[in-house]
């Protein structure tokens, strides 16, 4: 395979790919997905319809049946669409299947393109296609997988641009400005002898900031950008019945998890999605923090431990109506030791102080945990009257954009893969600068630059290896 001159070595070629596209489930309708220079030849004589002996025209539904051509057992009543190369998403001859979208009966209708030699697609295996014959780059193939998995509407807006070509053709402005000074360096050390003229430092100096600065507005967004994409993990910690599981259901806006007066009602943790102003806040209740000798009561707090463990934001909950027990500030002294610390300043393993049942008569001491988190907010609730849960979602945002927030521009990086390349690029460009200023030969200038156009192009692919698309695209849904 090669796109824009690069050849892949990728352990595929034209051999004609089926898979169910539809999810796995019941649903309405199920498409079958056939792509490859047999798509036709082999959907075909499974399809029974109206003028049995022709191709219908291309990128029409047309009503039929599907027939078993060995045993002549009718599988479904389906409409398909056979669609000419190249104006398909794969850019091959592709045929759909729409069928009944019951899980045995795709089954039973995929099994028969199988049979009639189609290959089972790999997960991402029609994007991938899509991308080696050249429609999408890899940005934009990567943000197929996001658009399907976004989970508020910043995120699908931000997939659908990337989607669009909106993060590439910014990539390629950087790229082109680039490759215009690398262009008359190379232009001035190859031919020295003719009339190209060596460019002064004066004249390359503000075209390679330029570059430089394409880069730093495309990084300055990407916290910002990767937050909306990944979103945030966030436990909910405390001892047993203080009102963590009550908290959840007011975050979630429904009851989601089961609230008793009864200390331990939450043996396992829980997880939902909330929609935090766009980023996907990835909540876990868990089992309240306490000495047991219950072995399924130590599991859950094991898992409770974990789920601290691996947050990037924990609601630490305290039940306001009662003083700080020796159980709170075990806990506290647990969440130190992991890093949930004041002395540990990254924001992104942080602390929100929670006080709740704030609709009765407070009793916390808050000086003694102001000592210990001074720069954690605290927040006073109560899930009974809402009192305090729309502070809660500002320190939450707060926490999760400080210093993030960066940018109003349509364009955000949101993957830490692009993100990446683009401070390796930044890096490069930057020594490209330093020598320029130091008057060092202009082939070393050169070399700084290819790198960093370089690794640019490892975001849009055109510098990208086997190995990382075969790591992208494996990351796709069947089907895609
Ligand atoms: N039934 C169905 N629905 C679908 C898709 C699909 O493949 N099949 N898609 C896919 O996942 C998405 C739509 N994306 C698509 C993108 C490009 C082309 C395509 O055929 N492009 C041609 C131009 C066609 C034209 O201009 O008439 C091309 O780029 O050459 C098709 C679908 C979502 N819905
Ligand atoms: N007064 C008052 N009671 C609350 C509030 N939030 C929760 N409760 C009550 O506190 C009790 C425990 O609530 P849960 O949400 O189950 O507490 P939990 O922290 O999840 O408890 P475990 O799962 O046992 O660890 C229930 O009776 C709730 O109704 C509040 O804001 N004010
Ligand atoms: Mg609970």
């Amino acid at each position: 395979m090669t796109y824009r001159g690069i050849r892949y070595n990728l352990a595929m070629q034209n051999d004609t790919i089926a898979a169910i596209a539809t999810p796995q489930g019941v649903g309405g309708i199920g498409v079958i997905r056939v792509s490859g220079s047999d798509a036709f030849a082999l959907v075909s004589p499974l399809f029974r319809r109206r003028a049995n002996d022709q191709i219908p025209p291309s990128h029409q539904l047309t009503y039929g049946h599907i027939i078993d051509p060995q045993s002549q057992e009718l599988l479904d009543e389906v409409l398909v669409a056979f669609m000419r190369a190249p104006h398909t998403y794969t850019r091959e001859d592709v045929v759909e299947i729409q069928g009944h979208g019951g899980p045995l009966v795709l089954k039973r209708l995929l099994r028969a393109v199988l049979a009639q030699g189609a290959r089972m697609a790999n997960p991402g295996e029609f994007t991938l296609r899509a991308f080696l014959n050249g429609r999408l780059d890899l940005a934009q193939a990567e943000s197929v997988m996001d658009l399907i998995e976004s989970q508020t509407e910043v995120g699908r807006r931000l997939a659908v641009q990337q989607l669009q070509g909106q993060l590439s053709s910014q990539l390629q402005e950087a790229r082109h400005t680039i490759l215009g000074v690398v262009a008359r360096i190379e232009a001035s050390i190859d031919f020295p002898e003719d009339d190209v003229p060596t460019p002064t430092v004066a004249e390359l100096v503000p075209i390679v900031s330029l570059a430089q600065r394409q880069i730093a507005q495309l990084l300055a967004g990407s916290e910002q950008g990767r937050l909306y994409r990944q979103g945030l993990r966030t436990a909910i910690i405390g001892r047993p019945n203080v009102g963590k599981s009550s908290l959840l259901n007011a975050l979630l806006r429904t009851e989601r998890a089961i609230v008793t007066s009864v200390a331990g009602t939450t043996r396992d943790t829980v997880e939902e999605v909330a929609n935090l102003r766009g980023i996907p806040l990835h909540l876990i209740d868990t089992a309240g923090i306490t000495p047991t000798d219950d072995p399924v009561e130590q599991i859950g707090i094991q898992r409770s431990r974990a789920a601290a463990e691996s947050a990037d934001v924990i609601l630490l909950v305290f039940d306001g109506a009662t003083p700080l027990t020796v159980q709170d500030r075990q806990i506290m002294d647990e969440l130190q030791a992991l890093g949930f610390g004041a002395r540990e300043k990254s924001s992104s393993r942080s602390v929100v102080l929670v006080l709740n049942k704030a609709d009765c008569q407070q009793r916390v001491e808050t000086g003694e945990l102001q000592e210990i988190w001074p720069d954690a907010p605290l927040v006073a609730t109560s899930t009974l009257s809402g009192q305090g849960l729309a502070d809660l979602e500002e320190a939450i945002v707060e926490l999760a954009l400080s210093g993030k927030l960066q940018s109003n521009e349509n364009v955000l990086v949101t993957s830490a893969r692009h993100q990446d390349a683009l401070r390796r690029a930044a890096e490069h460009i930057d020594a490209a600068i330093a020598s320029l200023q130091k008057n060092l030969p202009l082939d070393f200038v050169s070399i700084d630059l290819r790198a960093g156009y370089d690794v640019l192009g490892e975001v849009t692919g055109e510098t990208a290896s086997d190995d990382l698309l075969d790591k992208i695209f494996h990351e796709f849904c069947i089907g895609k």
